[in-house]
């Protein structure tokens, strides 16, 4: 018998019908049972793009996800690996220009909203996090990263009906707004905070992970927590990581925090798919490591 995987399912859905954002790309063995391999678990990614921008999409998963399938470098986590999903969100617009179209002039928590439909979805299709359920891990780039964070805080407590993520893996990540926007002066970075979270400064502290006091009550005490970056971001800086590291280090789960250093642009990191891999093989190495 082999195990290696062999997708024969790669496909969207519909996770909502408000507007033609709320999708998802999945791509699973078509005989997926409802009764989980405690010994595998599911990849679900969201992406980045500040919360706004039209170029990005649940696509920019590709590379890394063919690199993982495709490449003899990493059939060592292929095993691992049940599945891939990958969330398209709706959007924000500039608040100068704002869009008229459904799913693109989205303020917090819109667009939080639909990653969690999203993984409704995937719970009620695939079994995926149901406390019965496949285990899975949440990877986020950028402001997908500052999402997986968000979101874990809300799936985990008793009685939402989800287990926790064996895994969340922030990749270039935003993770204290008030300190990015004090790094990085350009106006760009305002405007894009300001379209997401409106003008109130104090939102944007408060939907901040770094200031989530809920995330260490609620993940277990054996979620890996990734924080990976690197050196040549020219968008986001170290700081960002420091930050949640910091955090991070006042949960319960501290013990398995795991810094990542990766190399390429910002954008590289999904574009080439390596960093995005890397990411993944490490965190999924350290989830499996006391078997
Ligand atoms: N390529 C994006 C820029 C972008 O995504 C970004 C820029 C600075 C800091 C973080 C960013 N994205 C995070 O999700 C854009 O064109 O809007």
């Amino acid at each position: 018998m082999s195990s290696t995987f062999n997708p024969e399912l790669d496909e969207s859905f519909e996770y909502g019908t408000a507007h033609d954002l709320q999708t998802l790309t999945v791509d699973v063995p078509n005989s997926l049972s409802k009764t989980p391999d405690p010994s595998k678990c599911f990849l679900i990614y969201i992406h980045g793009g500040a919360w706004r921008s039209p170029a990005q999409s649940a696509a920019d998963f590709d590379p890394a996800r063919n690199l993982i399938l495709n490449t003899a470098a990493y059939s060592d986590i292929l095993p691992r690996i049940a599945g891939f999903a990958s969330i398209n969100y709706g959007l924000s617009s500039p608040s100068s220009n704002p869009s008229r179209i459904p799913g693109r002039n989205y303020k917090y928590p819109q667009h939080l909203q639909d990653i969690r439909l999203a993984l409704d979805w995937l719970r009620e299709r695939y079994n995926i996090g149901a406390t019965d359920g496949w285990n899975y891990i949440l990877i986020g780039h950028s402001c997908g990263a500052t999402m997986a964070f968000q979101i874990t805080s809300s799936l985990t407590p008793s009685g939402t009906g989800y287990r926790s993520p064996l895994a969340v893996v922030g990749i270039e990540g935003l993770y204290d707004l008030p300190l990015l926007l004090k790094n990085f002066p350009d106006p760009f970075y305002r405007q894009f905070v300001t379209d997401a979270f409106g003008d109130s400064e104090q939102n944007w502290a408060d939907w901040s992970p770094v200031n989530d006091a809920k995330l260490g009550d609620t993940v277990t005490s054996s979620t890996v927590l990734t924080i990976a970056h690197s050196d040549d971001d020219e968008l986001v800086d170290w700081a960002q990581a420091e930050a949640m590291k910091l955090a991070i280090s006042k949960c319960k789960g501290k013990e398995k925090t795991l810094v990542v250093s990766l190399k390429g642009s910002h954008d590289d990191v999904w574009q080439k798919g390596v960093g995005v891999a890397e990411a993944i093989r490490q965190t999924l190495n350290k989830c499996y490591e006391t078997e």
